[in-house]
């Protein structure tokens, strides 16, 4: 990875956007593929030529998507990275790990986001999973009050107060950190799980997800973080001064409409971003 911090711009559908984020000086474009809850989804098929032509490294993102087609995206697409949005999955990183040599392996690792008041209540109204049922719904299930209420107790980080909810949380996603680590991730992103119209979307959100422990989370990784969820012009220099990631990685905040970059906020991003890096 290069040194300094890292920018990558995802959700990208059309080359022209890629350019422009080279042009501002991005780091990453990142394509979600084959991704069908995603308005921005391409097939490997429709992404072959942006992949081909980019002049930014690429990022694929991936959401339990079956392993043939998993290695013949790798063949087609040759991504510089494949980043899983799916909940952390170390044996699916290692089976990578052993195929795919010339490709780092990005995680995402699911927070609340910021506005759900993780009181057992709203946690289970606002980021429970109604349909817990698959070992791949895991990440999300962390999130529910059942679990939640078996940590009772505030619990001290760093010197900094944390609610038993932010404790559970932050203990299970350490965990979790460190199995993707041990089983050959490269990169972490974090990134906001919310649910919209009565489904939970791992990404692509528009929300921010909670600082504090994206912060606590950032200092005990082993592997850089990449900041994401909600991230625009307006807030990027408070995000960056606030949580120290080694990257941020954002989609809707630069967006004209879905799939569709605006010049001129990935502009004032890029100007953001210098200032709170200077
Ligand atoms: O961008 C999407 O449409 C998307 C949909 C489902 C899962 C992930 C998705 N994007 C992944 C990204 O890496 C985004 O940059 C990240 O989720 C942050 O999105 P935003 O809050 O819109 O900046």
């Amino acid at each position: 990875m290069k040194d300094g911090l890292l920018v990558k711009l995802c959700g990208m559908t059309n080359i022209e956007d890629i350019q422009l984020a080279a042009r501002y000086g991005a780091d990453y474009a990142g394509v979600v593929t084959e991704v069908d809850f995603s308005p921005r989804s391409l097939t490997i098929e429709q992404a072959e030529t942006v992949f081909q032509l980019s002049p930014l490294p690429t990022v694929a993102l991936v959401y339990n998507i079956a392993w043939d087609r998993l290695v013949y995206l790798v063949q087609k697409l040759q991504p510089h990275a494949l980043q899983f949005l799916g909940p952390e999955n170390p044996q699916l990183l290692s089976r990578c790990r052993d195929k795919f040599h010339q490709t780092e392996l990005w995680q995402s690792i699911h927070l609340p986001a910021a506005e759900v008041n993780t009181s057992n209540t709203n946690i289970s109204k606002t980021a429970n999973i109604e349909a817990v049922q698959t070992p791949e719904q895991l990440n999300a299930d962390r999130l529910t009050s059942n679990n939640i209420s078996n940590n009772a107790g505030n619990s001290c980080y760093n010197g900094e107060l944390l609610s038993p909810e932010e404790a559970y949380i932050l203990k299970q996603v350490k965990q979790n950190m460190l199995e993707c680590y041990q089983a050959g991730a490269n990169v972490f992103l974090l990134d906001a799980a919310t649910k919209i119209n009565g489904k939970t979307r791992f990404g692509g959100t528009g929300k921010t997800v909670n600082w504090k422990l994206a912060r606590k989370l950032i200092d005990a990784s082993p592997l850089p973080v990449f900041l994401a969820g909600g991230i625009n012009p307006a807030n990027i220099a408070e995000a960056i001064n606030k949580v120290h990631p080694s990257g941020i990685d954002l989609c809707s905040g630069v967006e004209a409409l879905p799939g569709k970059k605006d010049p001129g906020k990935i502009k004032a991003l890029m100007e953001g971003v210098k200032k709170a890096v200077i």
